[in-house]
C-alpha cells in the first residue's frame, strides 16, 4: 500500500476536522490530487484533556498546538491546520504560518435560549463564556450580567445551553457555519460593538521553515488579503500578549492596497476599554499593528494593567 504523499495533523475536535478537511479538499482541487494523497492525522493536545478549568489559568494558547507542533518538527505530519486564533504569537523554531485560507466571517455570534438578542436579556441573566474578551465585553454593556465559565468543544455549549445551565453564550460564527450549525444563531454582533479576537475567523496552515516542498504546495492556497490582515493583528497581540490574561480584541481589513485596523483592550470586568483606530499601506501592515499596541499601552497607562495581570 502506497503511503499518503502529504499528512495533516489536527486536533480532533469537530471544528478542527472540519478544518482539516477543508485544507484537504483545497490541496486536491489546486493540485488535482487523488483521494489517497492527503491523509488526515488526528491528535490529541494538552489542551483537549484539560475540560474543567479556563484556558487563560492553565496555560494559555499553547495548549493547543504543542504535540502538533512535536509531530511536524519530527516529520511525523507535513502540515498543521489550526484557527488563528488559537495560535501564539511565537511559534516554536523552524516552524512558521505559511499560509491562511480566505477568512470566514469574523464576526462572533450570540446564542440566546429564551431572548434572541443580546440587548433583550433580562436584568441579571446568566451567559456562559470563558473567553476573556467576551466576559469583558459583556461586562462592559451589561455589568448586571453574570458569566459563568464555559468550557468544552462547541457541541458541548451548545448542550450546556439548551440544558437550560445559561441564559445566552457567544460562539464564532466562523466556526459554527463551517459545523452547519449557523442556524443555532439569534444574533451577529457587529464588530464596531462586539470586536472579534485576534485571527478570529481564518485557519492557518503551519509548516517547517525552508520546506520547498510544501510551500510550493500551499502557495495555491494561501490567500493575500487574510494573510495580510493577519499579520498585522498578530503583530498587534504581539506588543500586547505578555500574559494572555488580558481581554484584546482586534480587527483587519485589507481593501485595494490599503489596510485599516481597530483594536481594544479592557479590564476584565469590563470598566476601562481603550480603543484604537488606524489605517496603512500592505507594505506595513506588521508596524501599524505594532504602533496601534504600543499606542494603547500609553493610551492605558501603567495603571492599566497593575490590579489583575
Ligand atoms: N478557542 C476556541 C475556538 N477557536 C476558534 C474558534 C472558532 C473558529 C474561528 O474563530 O476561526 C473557537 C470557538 C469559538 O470561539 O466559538
Amino acid at each position: 500500500m502506497q503511503t499518503a504523499s502529504l499528512k495533516i495533523g489536527t486536533r480532533g475536535s469537530p471544528l478542527a476536522l472540519a478544518q482539516a478537511q477543508e485544507t484537504r479538499r483545497r490541496l486536491m482541487d489546486a493540485h488535482r490530487l487523488g483521494d489517497d494523497a492527503v491523509e488526515i492525522v488526528v491528535m490529541s493536545t494538552a489542551g483537549d484533556r484539560i475540560q474543567d478549568r479556563p484556558l487563560s489559568e492553565v496555560g494559555g494558547k499553547g495548549l493547543f498546538t504543542l504535540e502538533i507542533e512535536d509531530a511536524l518538527r519530527d516529520g511525523r505530519i507535513d502540515i498543521a491546520v489550526h484557527s488563528s486564533k488559537d495560535m501564539p504569537t511565537v511559534l516554536p523554531e523552524g516552524l512558521h504560518l505559511a499560509a491562511f485560507l480566505e477568512r470566514e466571517d469574523p464576526r462572533d455570534a450570540f446564542i440566546g435560549r429564551s431572548v434572541k438578542r443580546l440587548a433583550d436579556l433580562p436584568e441579571g441573566a446568566t451567559v456562559g463564556s470563558s473567553s476573556l474578551r467576551r466576559q469583558a465585553l459583556i461586562r462592559r454593556v451589561r455589568p448586571d450580567i453574570t458569566v459563568v465559565n464555559f468550557r468544552g468543544n462547541v457541541e458541548t455549549r451548545l448542550r450546556k445551553l439548551e440544558e437550560g445551565q445559561v441564559d445566552a453564550t457567544f460562539l464564532a460564527y466562523a466556526g459554527l457555519k463551517r459545523l452547519g450549525l449557523a442556524h443555532v444563531v439569534t444574533e451577529l454582533l457587529e464588530p464596531a460593538f462586539f470586536p472579534p479576537a485576534p485571527g478570529q475567523g481564518a485557519i492557518a496552515i503551519e509548516s517547517r521553515i525552508g520546506d520547498a516542498r510544501i510551500d510550493a504546495l500551499l502557495g495555491p492556497l494561501d490567500h493575500r488579503e487574510t494573510h495580510i490582515a493577519l499579520i498585522c493583528e498578530r503583530s498587534f497581540l504581539a506588543r500586547l500578549d505578555g500574559s494572555c490574561r488580558t481581554p484584546i480584541a482586534a480587527l483587519a481589513n485589507v481593501s485595494g492596497d490599503r489596510i485599516s485596523f481597530s483594536g481594544m483592550i479592557l479590564t476584565p470586568d469590563g470598566r476601562e476599554a481603550h480603543e484604537i483606530k488606524s489605517e496603512g499601506s500592505l507594505a506595513d501592515a506588521a508596524a501599524l499593528g505594532r504602533d496601534a499596541a504600543e499606542r494603547l499601552l500609553a493610551q492605558a497607562g501603567p495603571e492599566f494593567f497593575s490590579d489583575w495581570t
